[in-house]
């Protein structure tokens, strides 16, 4: 593979399971990786025992990485840093950054989310966030990668997209290698969308399964799932071409079917009868899907979109609607058709 690749500092912010697994890619291409965690232990850890155990266990952590306590040591004098928290944590970290930054800052953000009654897609919190003198590019990165598989180097394949079509390039450079390929797609509004809205759909894989239903089930969860995720991003201003991307079908895929996806554990505790806070009690990681559930919710709401999976898993996660009477609610909606707008053109025509 013929990559330009230029050697860089990078600092991935945030040492969870997602950011080591990037920092070791990362390394694994030759830069130097600085690895933040606001956990001292942990950073410890990384530097000790090259080993993160609580998000990685088994995993060897490559010496080109090492662990930063200090957020302004971490970022300072790097060109790009790699934003690895939750959602919930974007702005607090970003707003200590502007504390101390003099430097303009390419920001590649990995997370899946939306942002609660703001409505506000990550790319928007980062460039409301950022004051323009120290923001230079923003990129996101998405698609099927969950970090388990990531850092035993299985092939995995991810999309990054940014306004700037020269950023996102930039972007595929420094990550791209012979098991983590990496595509670009200008179309940023689909790709956060698709990769935020999945985790809804893969709660409610979870909680089909927990429930016992099978194959059938998960099938219409995933493909009706795309169909309402689509039907918004589309709205939203998003090309429908990348609903059937990586960042689409690519990541409903996998988060609606692997036992690494812990939105679908959460979904099948919840399935199983576990109460929502129990559930995220015992996970210990972030299941984004439940605070998107809200926003897409509101999302919903405000562009008049039918999102009746979205709707249902609300009521369950937040109006203590039982599971199997939310499937049963779906299943019993008045009939319609599968293709709406092919719909609404027989609708129009007479001699239909
Ligand atoms: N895991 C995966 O396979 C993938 C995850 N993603 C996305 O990446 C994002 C991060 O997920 P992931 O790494 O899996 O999450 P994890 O739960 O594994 O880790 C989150 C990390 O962020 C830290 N953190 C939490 N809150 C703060 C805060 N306020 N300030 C600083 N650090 C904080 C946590 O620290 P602490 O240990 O102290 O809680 C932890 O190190 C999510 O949006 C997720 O959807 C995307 C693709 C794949
Ligand atoms: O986004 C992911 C894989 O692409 C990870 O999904 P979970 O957050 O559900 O583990």
């Amino acid at each position: 593979m013929r990559v330009e690749r230029k050697l860089e500092v990078v600092s991935v912010i945030g040492a969870g399971s997602w950011g080591t697994a990037l920092a070791m890619v990362l390394a694994d291409n030759g830069h130097h990786t600085r690895l933040w965690s606001h956990n001292p232990s942990q950073v410890e850890e990384i530097n000790s025992t090259h080993t993160n155990e609580k998000y990685l266990p088994g995993i060897t952590i490559p010496e080109l990485v090492k662990g930063y306590g200090d957020l302004a040591e971490a970022v300072s004098g790097v060109e790009t840093i790699i934003l690895a928290v939750p959602t919930k944590a974007i702005r607090e970290v970003l707003k200590k950054i502007v504390q101390f930054q003099k430097e303009p800052l390419t920001i590649v953000h990995v997370s899946k989310g939306i942002e609660p009654d703001t409505l506000l897609r990550i790319s928007q919190m980062i460039e409301e966030e950022m004051p323009s003198n120290l923001l230079g590019e923003v990129v996101v990165l998405s698609g099927p990668s969950h970090a388990e598989e990531v850092s035993l180097r299985h092939p995995t394949t991810v999309t990054v997209s940014a306004k700037n079509m020269l950023a996102a390039e930039r972007i595929q450079d420094l990550f791209i290698n012979q098991n983590f390929r990496v595509y670009t797609n200008p179309d940023v509004i689909g790709v956060e969308i698709g990769g935020a809205l999945k985790n809804i759909i893969a709660l409610a894989a979870g909680i089909s399964d927990g429930l016992g239903y099978g194959d059938n089930a998960k099938a219409a969860l995933i493909t009706r799932g795309l169909a309402e995720i689509a039907r918004l991003g589309v709205k939203m201003g998003a090309s429908p071409l990348t609903f059937s991307g990586l960042t689409g079908i690519g990541d409903l895929i996998v988060t609606c079917t692997s036992v690494h996806s812990r939105n679908w554990r959460a979904g099948n505790m919840l399935g199983k009868g576990h109460h929502l806070q129990e559930v995220l009690d015992k996970m210990g990681m972030v299941v984004e899907g439940v605070r998107t559930t809200k926003a897409a919710y509101q999302l919903a709401e405000k562009f008049d979109v039918r999102m009746p999976i979205t709707s249902a898993l609300h009521g369950i996660l937040f109006n203590e609607v039982n599971p199997k009477d939310a499937v049963d609610g779906l299943m019993n909606r008045e009939k319609t058709h599968e293709v709406e707008d092919l719909a609404n053109i027989l609708d129009s025509n007479p001699a239909k």
